[in-house]
């Protein structure tokens, strides 16, 4: 996909420095395994949280353009902290890749622990500035989904709904599933109403979305 495609209202200005952004210097800065291993809340962050397997790490190094600064995984359950990416120098904002939810195969004691700290990290955040949430095109929305989209309406933090894996399924399933999950998204108090298909294996919407990233920082 080129960098051109643009969302219908989108500002091209901030396209072009998102685009720069991106592909600027963008560096790991650290691996919090509890709360109080946070950086200072001091820069804008934007999150990445989904079901395992969704495919946020590997989204996060679609965006930055780089293969292997978030570590990806077959195998569900592959990044067990909140990772911390720090965008821009001078920096501008942090990128911060999450467990995932909804692992009915790890230890329960696991789960318990990913999900106090996905939940305690979320709702107790002050620069978050928003949450992308990650939905495998294939499956669409989930109940265990609606629970988190739910938890993040109770705690009023803004997020944005962004599918996964469009590549793995048909141009008209896909858009079967993108007309669903937008109506859904309608009916979230916290939801932005329009859904971001990607494909981090295509580099579908990647720069939609470096946009909407550098959209909700900005303002
Ligand atoms: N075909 C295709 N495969 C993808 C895409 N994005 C991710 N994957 C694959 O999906 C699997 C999981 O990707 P990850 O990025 O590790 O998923 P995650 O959400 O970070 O997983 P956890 O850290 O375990 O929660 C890997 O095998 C990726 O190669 C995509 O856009 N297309
Ligand atoms: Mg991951």
């Amino acid at each position: 996909m080129s960098d051109i495609d643009l969302e219908p209202g989108a500002d091209p200005e901030r396209a072009e420095r998102a685009r720069k952004l991106f592909s600027g210097p963008i560096a790991f800065l650290k691996s919090a395994p509890a709360l109080e291993h946070l950086p200072p809340p001091s820069m804008p962050e934007i999150a990445f949280a989904g079901r395992s397997n969704v495919g946020k790490s590997s989204l996060l190094n679609a965006l930055t353009n780089r293969n292997g600064l978030a570590r990806t995984s077959v195998t569900p359950g592959r990044t067990q902290e909140l990772n911390y990416f720090d965008v821009g120098e001078p920096l501008v904002f942090r990128l911060v890749d999450m467990p995932g939810y909804g692992f009915a195969k790890a230890p329960k004691d696991v789960v318990k622990k990913w999900r106090y700290l996905i939940n305690d990290y979320l709702r107790g955040r002050a620069v978050l500035k928003r949450t992308l949430v990650l939905i495998d095109s294939r499956h669409g929305l989930k109940d265990v989904d609606r629970e988190f989209l739910e938890m993040l309406d109770t705690a009023a933090v803004s997020y944005r709904i962004v599918l996964t894996k469009a590549d793995k399924i048909k141009a008209s399933e896909l858009a079967a599933v993108h007309a669903a999950t937008e109506a859904e998204a309608r009916k979230h108090a916290a939801a932005h109403p329009e859904v971001i298909v990607t494909s981090s294996e295509k580099g579908l919407g990647i720069a939609e979305l470096r946009t909407a990233v550098l959209e909700a920082v900005e303002v």
